[in-house]
């Protein structure tokens, strides 16, 4: 019996499993899409949850749990009616990166446009050349406070691009330093390449050069086993569908998954062009139409939002939340964190945003920071509390879960394990 005993278990605990099938017995279904889950979240009062390995071994009702708690587990944490949920999944950042553009913020506040800004060389090619500059240990040391940041306000998994070296070596930088953050911090970190994020100025304006490049480098950075899945920027300040077609072709040679900024300021058909590709996500979607509403579905393709970027945009078109859920397409909530359109270091902000700009039920941003964002990097080990998948998991100083999107700021997390270890 000893050598079997879990890591740990927390009592006490108000779980919101967001997964109706629990271990104590719970008959209902797991809700299937956001038309379900638009209020539930699989709550389970008095509840218990126990790990061994690094997995869940129980979520469930304690007065369900098969023996004393100190004869299961070596270490008992009675969690005194907090409200414990899965950890969050960030599945959309940019969080690598030198420098900061605090001054075009400013800019944009007296007037010019993001797109302008951008046209006039400024934007994300000004991040290029501070994270061209910078040396992977700068980069890391820069980057290591907004990884920490987000673990610190819950996040277990998250997603780092590339895209601001544009060129080889600083690309491949890039994705070192993400890789390097998650073992920094004991989170998992899944990189994605987009070195199609905009065009280098040394390219002369060639953005068909550029693209040759940028497949070109993908299987060499692959072959490092720097890239977990591949993305773009399709936009009219960006890379058009044939550019990003390309791109896509690339990755699927290489049997890689493909997601895309898609349909931010414009509707560029990047929703149905990334659905096509059986993409993992369309992201940001502002623009997106009924008919990529309608591919994404078909293709069980996620819808990101971002609520960072339309917030401090100042953007007035709403993604179509009402067709996503009609059309059962799961929505996920990320920061996109930043320097140009979402200096965003809070998923649970993210969350908040999400409810007040885009209208989303709490539960709705709940699960898009948890199971929805974990399917938008592929991953289907995380973002419910049920046996079998990743002890990922955050106690929060709440007892409603809807207080998480309520509070602006502050400092609700009581502790958060990853993989059953504690790393707050
Ligand atoms: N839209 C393109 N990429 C980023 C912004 C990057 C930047 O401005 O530095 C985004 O997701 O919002
Ligand atoms: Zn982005």
């Amino acid at each position: 019996m000893a050598a079997e005993r879990w890591d740990g278990l927390l009592t006490g605990a108000r779980l919101a499993t967001l997964d109706a099938a629990t271990d104590d017995g719970g008959s209902a279904a797991a809700p299937s899409d956001d038309r379900d889950g638009a209020s539930r979240y699989g709550l389970i009062e008095a509840g218990a949850l126990g790990w061994r390995d690094g997995r869940i071994v129980f979520a469930g009702r304690m007065d369900a749990l098969p023996a004393a708690p100190a004869d299961l587990a070596a270490d008992v944490i009675d969690a005194g009616g907090d409200l414990v949920t899965p950890g969050l999944v960030d599945c959309h950042t940019h969080l690598v990166f030198a420098g900061d553009r605090a001054s075009e913020f400013e800019q944009r506040l007296t007037g010019d446009s993001y797109e302008d800004i951008a046209r006039a060389g400024g934007g994300i090619v000004s991040t290029v050349r501070a994270t061209r500059a910078a040396s992977e240990d700068e980069l890391l040391a820069q980057s290591l406070p907004r990884a920490r940041a987000l673990v610190a306000d819950g996040v277990t998994t998250l997603e780092v691009k590339s895209g601001y070296g544009l060129d080889f070596a600083n690309e491949r930088k890039m994705l070192r330093v993400a890789r390097a953050l998650g073992d920094a911090l004991g989170v998992p970190v899944r990189t994605t390449f987009l070195g199609a994020h905009a065009l280098p100025p040394e390219f002369g304006g060639d953005a068909d050069g550029y693209i040759d490049a940028v497949c070109d480098w993908l299987p060499r950075l692959h072959a490092e086993g720097l890239v977990d899945a591949v993305d773009a920027f399709c936009e009219r300040i960006g890379f058009t569908g044939t550019q990003t077609r390309r791109v896509f072709e690339a990755a699927r040679a290489l049997g890689l998954p493909v997601k895309l900024h898609a349909d931010q300021l414009s509707d560029g058909d990047g929703a149905a062009l990334v659905a096509e590709f059986g993409g993992l996500s369309a992201d940001h979607v502002e623009h997106t139409s009924a008919a990529g509403v309608r591919a994404m579905a078909a293709a069980g393709t996620v819808a990101v939002l971002l609520p960072g970027a339309f917030h401090v945009l100042r953007e007035t078109t709403l993604p179509p939340i009402d067709a996503f859920r009609e059309a059962g397409v799961a929505m996920a909530v990320a920061t996109d964190c930043n320097p140009g359109t979402s200096p965003l270091m809070s998923l649970r902000q993210g969350m908040q945003l999400a409810c007040t700009h885009f209208r989303l039920t709490p539960a709705e941003a709940l699960r898009g920071a948890t199971v929805h964002g974990a399917r938008a990097l592929g991953l289907g080990d995380r973002g419910v509390l049920r046996t079998g998948l990743r002890a990922d998991f955050v106690r929060w100083r709440v007892r409603e879960p809807a207080a998480l999107c309520y509070w602006l700021g502050g400092d609700l997390v009581a502790s958060v394990h990853c993989g059953g270890r504690r790393v707050v």
